[in-house]
């Protein structure tokens, strides 16, 4: 915690699916004045999303759904994503592990963690945690999908791993944290098949 902050006060301003907050804190400036500041504050907890791929095919497992926010913001709303979900009670290996299944029917019982990242900081609280895994097809063992209770409704695509990369060039994969994997998957070599 920085010195540089004090009198944290928080007033909830909705409390339904997830936490809206209202902020008030002083805050240090560089020249050592203090400023008194307000900030509202989105809160849905933290995520996990991973990036499951297939070095023999050359393939990765990607997700396409509805995105009522990216269509809010102009964008048609069906974003191609990697397996992803809110992190409940558990550690964020574990949510990833149970979110993989349900959205994409895929088996993985271990991965690789590649860092967290903040997706939205000046306003969302979220924290994602990253991961890689190598699948294959034995592993797959439902269609996936999502949860018909949480009205979910997923389209799993195995994706040439160089198409994928073309499309996060071409603009048409959009979702940050997707790029992100991706980008670091071409990045790490992992995908050549000279590693075989
Ligand atoms: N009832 C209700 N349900 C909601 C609401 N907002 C989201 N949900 C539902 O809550 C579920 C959340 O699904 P998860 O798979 O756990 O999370 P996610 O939406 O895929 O989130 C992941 O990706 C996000 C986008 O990048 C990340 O923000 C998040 O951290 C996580 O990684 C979905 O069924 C969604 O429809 C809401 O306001 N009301
Ligand atoms: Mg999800």
């Amino acid at each position: 915690m920085s010195n540089r902050i004090k009198n944290v006060a928080e007033e909830i301003i909705s409390d339904q699916w997830a936490t809206l907050k209202k902020v008030t804190y002083s805050y240090q400036n560089q020249d050592q004045s203090w400023s008194d500041v307000k900030r509202e504050v989105y809160d849905r907890g933290y995520g996990a999303c991973a990036l499951l791929y297939n070095v023999k095919k050359q393939t990765v497992i990607l997700i396409k759904q509805f995105r009522l926010p990216a269509y809010l913001a102009g964008d048609g709303g069906f974003l191609t994503e990697v397996p992803a979900g809110i992190i409940e009670d558990e550690a964020p290996e574990q949510a990833i592990i149970r979110e993989i299944e349900e959205e994409t029917g895929y088996v993985i019982p271990a991965l690789t963690s590649v860092g967290d990242i903040f997706t939205s900081p000046g306003a969302v609280t979220e924290r994602i945690f990253l991961f890689i895994a190598p699948f294959d097809d034995a592993q797959k063992v439902t269609d996936g999908g999502g949860l018909d209770s949480e009205n979910e409704d997923i389209e799993v695509v195995e994706y040439a791993f160089a198409k994928a990369l073309q499309d996060v060039k071409k603009g048409v994969i959009k979702d940050a944290k997707t790029i992100i994997l991706l980008q670091h998957l071409a990045l790490s070599g992992v995908m050549k098949t000279s590693n075989l």
